[in-house]
């Protein structure tokens, strides 16, 4: 089963680009980033910075260890690095030179940073028509006191197995590790804060929801087998998972049940991404979306992500580089007329 993505640029298009390489265009946009190596390396690939400088937009690195209204003038500044530290001083940029656009403001990236915010605005919107249903799995946060969890999770009502993650993403690996709880004694092995979520079944499939801008690309990856009733009754444990979904093997060619592959409706995933862009005040981001195992309409949102990896995004030189062309255009169409 093939995806039923959009292929928006034909191949001849792509050698003409690449007959271009070496001819100068004028430069429209300036996009200055801040990242991380790893994010450097993954999304800064060699074909997106040769598209780029053919469409006029030049990519310039953030020296991070000189004022930042020193350096440019950008058009753009497009970043991803943790901590405080930096956040101050886009958030001050962002004060001082509003002609800029800041991909994305640090604040609406901050609700992401907590496992719990981030899945508010899903829960808020509890959409249920567009051809399905859009929900968050029943969760609770666990603040301190890991010898009171049983009791709290059987208080709380939650049903096992529970997914237990670590409260706050900051781009480290151990916010990343994960567990699988098969009973609640075991959780009191866990070191909070953490958030305790309920274990949906959904065939193994994940859905990456890709969003820039206004685009959306979904890619299928390979996630948690579904786990038996029987298998729940036997294992008396707390597992830690690996990280299944970003692996970089798709799921989008493999042979898979068109119950569990079938994309989620496109109507769904417009009104989801719209209101989530608009909520969340990002342009840059990822969803994680599981369909419950034997339900064809009904989704769960379990993780958002900004500036997620879109170098495995098919596509996603043709889309950057138009998106960061967009950004242009709707600055000129606000600019009022000058008089000549
Ligand atoms: O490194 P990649 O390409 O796997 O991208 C990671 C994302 O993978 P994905 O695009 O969803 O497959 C990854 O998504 P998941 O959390 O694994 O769903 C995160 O966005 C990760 O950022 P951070 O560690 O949470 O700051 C992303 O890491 P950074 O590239 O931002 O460091
Ligand atoms: N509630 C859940 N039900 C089923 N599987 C889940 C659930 N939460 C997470 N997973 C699985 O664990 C993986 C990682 O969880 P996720 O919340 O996306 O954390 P991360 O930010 O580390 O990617 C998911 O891609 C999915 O395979
Ligand atoms: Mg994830
Ligand atoms: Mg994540």
């Amino acid at each position: 089963m093939r995806l039923n993505g959009e292929i928006s640029h034909k191949e001849d298009e792509e050698d003409e680009e690449e007959k271009q390489s070496g001819v100068l265009q004028p430069e429209r946009l300036v996009v200055g980033y801040a990242l991380t190596s790893k994010k450097k390396k993954s999304f800064l690939q060699p074909k997106l910075e040769i598209l780029a400088r053919n469409k006029g937009i030049s990519f310039v690195a953030i020296d991070q260890n000189r004022p930042l209204s020193d350096q440019g003038p950008f058009d753009v500044v497009l970043h991803k690095l943790s901590g405080m530290e930096w956040c101050k001083i886009i958030e001050d940029y962002r004060q001082k030179h509003p002609e800029v656009t800041i991909l994305d403001p640090p604040d609406a990236i901050k609700h992401l940073h907590n496992r719990q915010s981030m899945l508010q605005d899903v829960a808020d919107l509890n959409l249920s028509d567009c051809n399905g249903k859009v929900r968050v799995p029943r969760q609770m946060v666990i603040t301190k006191d890991s010898l009171s969890i049983p009791d709290q999770v059987f208080e709380a009502g939650l049903k096992l197995p529970l997914v237990a993650k670590p409260l706050v993403v900051d781009g480290s690996a151990k916010s990343h590790e994960l567990f699988l709880a098969y009973d609640r004694f075991s959780l009191s092995e866990l070191e909070p804060p953490m958030l305790l979520q309920e274990f949906v079944n959904h065939g193994g499939v994940l859905f990456k929801i890709y969003i820039i801008g206004e685009t959306i690309k979904v890619v299928r990856r390979f996630s948690l087998p579904n786990v038996s009733k029987r298998e729940l009754a036997k294992v008396v444990s707390v597992f830690r998972f690996p990280r299944v979904s970003s692996a970089a093997a798709s799921a989008d060619d493999a042979d898979l049940d068109p119950g569990i592959a079938e994309l989620p409706p496109r109507p769904l995933l417009e009104r989801l991404a719209r209101e989530l862009r608009h909520r969340l005040g990002l342009r840059l981001f990822n969803i994680d979306m599981i369909r419950e195992h034997g339900m064809r309409d009904v989704f769960y949102v379990i993780d958002i992500n900004y500036f997620p990896g879109y170098g495995k995004m098919p596509d996603y030189e043709h889309i950057f580089t138009d998106f960061l062309l967009s950004l242009e255009q709707s600055k000129c169409r606000k600019r009022p007329a000058t008089a000549a």
